[in-house]
């Protein structure tokens, strides 16, 4: 059965610059919408930010620290089930390496596949690549030949979007193989980068938004 999808909400929890710089996890600074569900709080909270990292000048989003707390890592791939339950997906694709965490619970919560996107020359059969440019770095993605079939419908997860230039190549890599990506689903978006303009359209689904610069 095919449902079509709410249109997408971003629920936004924002941490003041100077006071999100927390040596293990962001407390409670940020500003929560009227409304928001209150899982989302426990999730940002978790998130640690390091300076700096890995070059001077990114406020780094460390979602390590969400996996520290099995509560936190489950309200995020519950929430993330919830949003995709009762859609029809064929196949969840994970990016590494922070997208492959969510993602694959989440693929089996959903009952459908996992493709693993990968950086260059670590998946050991035929591939399929895409060159991107993310805010620190320029890199490629590759993904199996076959793991996407024609007309397959696939959701792309990640932990963060920045500049969308690794989700972009995503939605590239799943055009190529012949599927649809019905939407994006990130973790963290930090707005100033602008990431959701160049996925020119894709609904893009975030749990909580960040300042990043
Ligand atoms: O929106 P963008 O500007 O493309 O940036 C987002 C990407 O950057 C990070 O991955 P990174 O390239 O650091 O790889 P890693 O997860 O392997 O560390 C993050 O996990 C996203 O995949
Ligand atoms: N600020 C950031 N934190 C974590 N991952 C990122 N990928 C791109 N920008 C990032």
């Amino acid at each position: 059965m095919k449902c079509r999808l709410p249109v997408s909400i971003s629920i936004i929890v924002l941490i003041p610059y100077h006071q999100s710089v927390s040596p293990v996890h962001n407390q409670s600074t940020r500003r929560s919408i009227m409304g928001a569900d209150p899982r989302t709080a426990l999730i940002s909270d978790s998130i640690r930010i390091i300076p700096d990292f890995p070059k001077a000048g990114i406020m780094f989003q460390d979602v390590t620290t969400i996996l520290l707390d099995p509560v936190a890592f489950k309200h995020t791939v519950d929430m993330l089930h919830e949003r995709y339950q009762g859609t029809k997906i064929d196949v969840v694709a994970g990016f590494e390496a922070r997208g492959l965490i969510f993602g694959a619970p989440l693929a089996i919560a959903l009952g459908c596949a996992f493709v693993p996107l990968r950086k260059p020359g670590k998946l050991p059969g035929d591939v399929l690549s895409a060159d991107y440019v993310t805010e620190y770095s320029t890199d490629r993605i590759e993904m199996h030949v076959g793991a996407v079939r024609q007309g397959q419908r696939v959701l792309l997860v990640d932990d963060l979007i920045a500049t969308g230039g690794t989700l972009r190549a995503g939605v590239e890599l799943v055009q190529k193989a012949g599927g649809k990506v019905v939407e994006a689903a990130c973790i963290i978006e930090l707005p100033e980068l602008k990431g959701r303009e160049k996925l020119e359209g894709l609904p893009l689904f975030v749990l909580v938004e960040k300042e990043g610069l």
